[in-house]
């Protein structure tokens, strides 16, 4: 059984002062209740210009967005249900009043009148974000982390259907932005809530995402689960923008030992195996910490590969070593 759609865009197109090489162009998409799709693209690609659309803040020059199968009104010609139903996150802040408390920001979402109400809801909004305990603290006095929770607070006081993040973690610290990210996953499991995130973070897509959309200037070249278009991307671009991976033209690819038959090979991080065959021809140009392993970046005839490296502290610029690639993928020109 296919999942209940809660919006649907038909054919939609957006140019910007009539120039078709910006905004969107004959977008056709379908949002699942109750999941997270990401929207995934290069910068300028038309990510933010598909959720403002996909939310009624701007009007397509033709196409329709459908919300529960009935056309979606543009916001500016006054709000109705539909619109409240959809809330869009930003990381701007912009609605957000600095001097006040979290708790005066977030009830602040409610409509006024009923006290009891307002303070049921607001409790269990900063309850649900972990944050009732700094419910006193001045909103500007917050970190970036911290701000995020109460912005999504706020989104979600009204119980809305669907959350659209636009780059949200981007001023969460990791450890802070691995705690937001499973409590959205577990909001959107327990609520039924529909997630629509903007963002350039691939671990962040890949662990949040049931289903990427990938755009590239204005129009949706490829889509599908993270881990279809991890593990079998059609398109170059979709690899770049996922995976840490090193890009090379068939000379170089020649230079690994791969004989290329399309143009473009692109070998995974993860998939070069330190210590194979072979002498050790490869020289570690840098040794990139990140925790529990390394990136090297190692060269040969001017060929530059990221690697893996799970032993560390075991090379240092200059080290010698040999690899043995263990997969590579390829792309032809006209898929780049
Ligand atoms: N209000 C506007 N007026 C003119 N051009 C615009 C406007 N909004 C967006 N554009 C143009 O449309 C294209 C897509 O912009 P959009 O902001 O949707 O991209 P994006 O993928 O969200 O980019 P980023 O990842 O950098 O935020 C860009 O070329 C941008 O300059």
């Amino acid at each position: 059984m296919s999942a209940e759609l809660i919006l649907e865009t038909i054919s939609i197109t957006k140019n910007f002062f009539g120039d078709k090489s910006t905004g969107v162009n004959n977008i056709t998409i379908f949002i699942p209740k109750g999941k997270i799709t990401a929207i995934v693209g290069e910068s300028g690609s038309g990510k933010t210009t598909l959720l403002k659309l996909l939310s009624g803040n701007i009007k397509p020059d033709s196409g329709d967005v459908f919300f529960h199968s009935q056309a979606l009104p543009l916001r500016s010609n006054g709000l109705t249900a539909q619109h409240a139903a959809i809330t869009m996150v930003s990381q701007d802040n912009r609605d957000m009043d600095m001097g006040a408390s979290i708790w005066e920001n977030v009830c602040a979402g409610l409509p006024t009148g009923d006290i009891n109400y307002q303070v049921q809801k607001t409790t269990q909004a900063l309850n649900l974000l972990g944050i009732y305990g700094l419910k006193e603290q001045a909103f500007g006095k917050l970190s970036g982390g911290e701000k995020q929770r109460v912005t999504i607070a706020k989104a979600l006081i009204n119980r809305p259907e669907v959350l659209m993040l636009d780059e949200p973690f981007n001023q969460v610290d990791a450890n802070y932005r691995d705690d937001l990210q499973h409590d959205i996953r577990q909001i959107v499991k327990e609520w039924g809530v529909t997630v629509i995130l903007v963002s350039h973070d691939p671990a962040e897509l890949l662990s949040m995402a049931d289903e990427l959309i990938v755009i590239k200037e204005g129009e949706i070249v490829e889509q599908g689960s993270p881990e279809k278009l991890y593990h079998s991307p059609k398109l170059l671009y979709t690899a770049k923008i996922l995976v840490n991976c090193s890009e090379l033209t068939a000379a170089q690819a020649a230079v690994c030992g791969i004989k290329s038959k399309r143009g473009t090979v692109v070998i995974y991080a993860e998939h070069i195996a330190i210590g194979g065959i072979g002498t050790k021809k490869w020289t570690v140009k840098q040794v990139l910490f990140k925790g529990f392993y390394e990136e090297l970046v190692i060269e040969r005839d001017e060929v530059s590969l990221r690697v893996i490296n799970y032993n560390r502290a075991k090379y240092k610029p200059g080290s010698k070593l040999g690899i043995k690639i263990e997969k590579y993928y390829e792309f032809g020109k006209w898929l780049s």
